[in-house]
């Protein structure tokens, strides 16, 4: 079943550049997708066009049969709760409680005087615990989220994003400022939870070889069009070598 139908695509910024040219591309329920391409080759902006992050110069994206690109400032807050985004950069409140970071996840949920005063519900919270527990941070859960190490931080961040119960994840170079060892960890439990809980999950990555190890699919991007699109023994070194080829510019 498809979760994501995205036709042709384009997306060309204010300043003239072009970022996404005229790309479609079916998402099945249940793919552990990456795309993979070189810097500027336009991945954040096929995953921000997907939450209408970023508004899309033309073209469609069906998200479970709903149009993404035209829906109303109601339907996008409907639509964007169950589509989980964790970022490089974590985007997490640092001065508030690790807990409290996972809680917000419910927000999109709530009515926003609820949501200000953080009046969560006591099945919110037994969830917020049981999130903790699965991404191994319940002894943390009091300590303000900036005090946190990388790793840490970006599993409060998975673990906030399955707070919303989301039918899908996007993640946006989730371990780019981490390092191998702790890369590694991040990559296992979002593959592994994605995996259990049926979550379909989109991942922008940098590093081929750790694409390789988890994606059910690989898209290739270059120069804001898909010019792989496979799976991860499909991906031979001269299609990685053509993906982070620049055309030349005559
Ligand atoms: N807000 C913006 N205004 C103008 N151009 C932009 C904007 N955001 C991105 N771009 C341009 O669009 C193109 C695609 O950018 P995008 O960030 O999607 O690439 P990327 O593959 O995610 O790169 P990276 O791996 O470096 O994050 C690039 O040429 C970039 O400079």
């Amino acid at each position: 079943m498809e979760i994501l139908e995205i036709q042709n695509l384009t997306k060309i910024y204010k300043d003239g550049t072009t970022a996404l040219r005229d790309i479609s591309f079916n998402v099945k329920k249940g793919e552990f997708a990456i795309i993979i391409g070189s810097s500027g080759a336009g991945k954040s902006t096929i995953l921000r066009s997907i939450n209408r992050l970023v508004q899309p110069t033309s073209g469609s994206i069906l998200f479970q049969n709903k149009e993404i690109t035209t829906s109303s400032k109601g339907e996008l807050r409907k639509i964007r709760r169950e589509m989980g985004m964790i970022f490089q950069g974590f985007h997490l409140i640092k001065r508030v409680s690790v807990l409290k970071n996972v809680l917000h996840g419910r927000l999109g949920y709530m009515n926003s005087f609820k949501g200000a005063i953080g009046a969560f519900s006591k099945e919110d919270e037994e969830a917020a615990w049981s999130l903790l527990e699965r991404v191994g941070l319940t002894d943390q859960a009091y300590k303000r989220a900036g005090e946190l190490s990388g790793g840490q931080q970006q599993r409060v961040a998975i673990a906030r994003a399955l707070a919303q119960k989301p039918a899908l994840i996007l993640a946006d170079e989730p371990i780019a400022s981490l390092d191998p060892t702790t890369s590694e960890t991040i990559m296992n439990y979002l593959y592994q939870i994605c995996h259990e809980d049926g979550i379909t999950c989109i991942v922008n990555l940098h590093q081929v070889e750790v694409a390789k190890r988890y994606a059910t699919r690989i898209l290739g991007v270059q120069q804001g069009t898909i010019i792989f699109d496979g799976s991860a023994t499909e991906l031979s070194d001269s299609e990685i070598q053509h993906i982070y080829q620049k055309k030349l510019v005559v």
